[in-house]
């Protein structure tokens, strides 16, 4: 990462990407270095003086919220800072596994579900004829026109959250009932857990894109749909994903029609005790005239089998608990998880909604 950093950089070569904020703001540090050994130091050195600047080279990437971090104990007023080499590459790293294992994962789960039901896909396939046709191709616009998109991806989401849970660190001791948090302590939101609870999600293993529909999405209780998380912290590239996904569907969707095929195993998956078989879960194209043919299955792997991990968190909630005691206990300050876990599997979202905000 740092050779093509210095690639970018002593190219001169410029473009409009995430890469090349990051060389502005590495070129941020580098002149607020060189100002800062110059003046007198500040007790709060490496921060440029033109604090609008370093607002402007983060303003690319993240709101304004999030570039005045309240959570940062060094700065008591909004911090406008340029970022360090560790920085960068921390950025960039997540960045990468954030922007493509999720939108992979998304797109993975979804061609799946639409092929094992037609009739969802024939709807889906037939708005995206009525709102851009099938010769034209898409556009921000009018990708923006497909409510039902919206529903299914928003309903895959909630079956198959790329990411199954998220966490916060406890910022001072908090106390809810008899339960008492220590401060620093990591609470697990678990997203998954949360979206497949009946008392919010009726017959939650059933794929049904109207529950996002513009008549019941009133009926979803805030804070159990947290696919991109919540508050303040919430994902970063959400509007991105969300363009990107329906780009790639909606191209194919307008070409091809999406199909089980003999290979595919009953659903693919299986909730309690099977790994995630990555063999079992394959999908078919099958153009409008033609016949379909075995010989020219589309893997509909946008990217490769996803982290073990969050699989056996999501399909073996079994050893997932099992992970989160062992994790959790082995650490003592973190041992109020155990408990924690359990009482939001009884009362998730009010204790989300809580968390999430503190
Ligand atoms: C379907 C796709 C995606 C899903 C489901 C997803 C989900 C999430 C979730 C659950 C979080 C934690 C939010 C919280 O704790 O409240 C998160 C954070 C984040 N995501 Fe995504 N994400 C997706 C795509 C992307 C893409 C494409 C990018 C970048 C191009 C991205 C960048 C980030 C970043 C930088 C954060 C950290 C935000 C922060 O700490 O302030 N994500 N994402």
């Amino acid at each position: 990462m740092k050779e093509i950093l210095d690639m970018r950089k002593f190219s001169g070569q410029v473009r409009r990407d995430f890469l090349q904020l990051m060389v502005k703001a590495l070129d941020e540090t580098e002149a607020s270095q060189q100002q800062s050994t110059k003046q007198s130091m500040r007790p709060t050195d490496n921060f440029p003086e033109d604090e609008e600047d370093g607002a402007d080279v983060l303003s690319g990437v993240f709101s304004p919220a999030e570039i005045s971090s309240p959570s940062d104990e060094t700065h008591s007023s909004p911090i406008n800072r340029a970022l360090s080499i560790d920085e960068v590459l921390a950025q960039s790293i997540i960045f990468f596994v954030a922007g493509f294992e999720t939108s992979a994962t998304t797109l993975t789960f979804m061609t799946y579900l639409l092929a094992i039901h037609p009739e969802i896909q024939e709807k889906l396939r037939k708005e995206i004829d009525q709102a851009i046709g099938k010769d034209v191709p898409p556009t921000y616009d009018l990708i923006s026109r497909i409510p039902y998109l919206d529903q299914c991806i928003n309903e895959t989401l909630r079956m198959y959250p790329p990411a199954t849970r998220t966490e916060r660190e406890n910022s001072e001791e908090w106390t809810y009932g008899n339960l008492t948090l220590d401060k620093g302590t990591i609470i697990a939101i678990p997203i998954y857990a949360i979206q497949h609870d009946s008392e919010y999600w009726p017959e939650p293993d059933s794929f049904n894109p109207d529950r996002f529909s513009e008549e019941n999405k009133h009926k979803i209780v805030p804070f159990t749909f947290l696919p991109f998380g919540q508050g303040p912290r919430n994902c970063a590239g959400m509007r991105f994903a969300i363009y990107e996904i329906k780009m790639v569907l909606v191209s194919v969707l307008q070409r091809y029609r999406l199909v089980a095929t003999p290979r595919t195993v009953g659903h693919g998956y299986t909730h309690e005790g099977q790994v995630w078989n990555s063999k079992k879960f394959r999908t078919g194209r099958k153009t409008k005239n033609s016949k379909f043919n075995h010989r020219k299955l589309l893997k509909m792997h946008w990217y490769e089998l996803p982290t073990t991990a969050t699989y056996l968190r999501t399909f073996v909630p079994r050893f997932w608990n099992h992970l989160m005691q062992t994790v959790y206990c082995a650490k003592p300050s973190l041992r109020v998880c155990t408990q924690f876990w359990s009482l939001l599997q009884q009362t998730p979202h009010e204790l989300v909604l809580a968390l999430l905000f503190t």
